[in-house]
């Protein structure tokens, strides 16, 4: 199983592209969350999910949407996982998988907010100030640890064709199940 990390607008799905190309396939985190918010018949906005996905965190553990997608990975050896935000979550994907890798994607915060303004998605930040808050709502979830203690970091830092390159270098040199 692949874990991958980063800041917003890193180059996480970019990421995922390429390992898509090469075999792999991906979850999401978030994809889980709103299913069970679905199950429950939570309104499907931001600050509803947001507050559904935190409470029962606090019922059931700060693992427990991990947990919630380790159960749709039907092929741990050929999965890339997006989303984590903390090191509990890390660690309960890798009671599924125990040769489990980290990969975190860096890109300097002027890099990413020129890349997220150029994306264009409708949810994203729209200024630079948006951007640092964001930035702080994620490292107080505690994504700089699981950086931080990242098995691989890739730097994208160039140009796109370029990071594809790079990602499917780490992907080629993975050690086979
Ligand atoms: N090296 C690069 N050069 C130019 N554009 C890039 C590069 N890397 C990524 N991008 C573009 O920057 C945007 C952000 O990248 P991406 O969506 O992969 O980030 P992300 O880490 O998945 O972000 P988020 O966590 O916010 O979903 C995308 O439009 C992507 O195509």
């Amino acid at each position: 199983m692949i874990v991958v990390t980063g800041m917003p607008g890193a180059g996480k799905d970019e990421f995922i592209a390429v390992a898509r190309s090469v075999g792999f396939m991906d979850v999401h985190m978030g994809e889980s969350v709103r299913h069970y918010a679905r199950l429950r018949g939570i309104p499907f906005t931001d600050g509803d999910i947001g507050r559904f996905a935190a409470s029962e965190r606090e019922k059931y553990g700060m693992d427990i949407w991990a947990r919630r997608t380790a159960e749709m990975i039907r092929d741990p050896e050929r999965t890339v996982v997006d989303g984590v935000r903390n090191m509990e979550e890390v660690d309960a994907f890798r009671e599924r998988d125990r040769n489990l890798i980290v990969i975190a994607i860096f890109a300097n915060r002027e890099e990413r907010f020129r890349r997220i303004l150029g994306r264009q998605r409708p949810d994203d930040v729209r200024s630079m100030a948006e951007l640092v808050l964001r930035d702080k709502r994620e490292l107080s979830f505690g994504i700089g640890s699981v950086i931080a203690l990242a098995d691989v970091m890739i730097v994208n830092d160039g140009t796109l064709e370029e990071f594809r390159e790079k990602s499917r270098k780490v992907l080629q040199s993975l050690p086979r199940p």
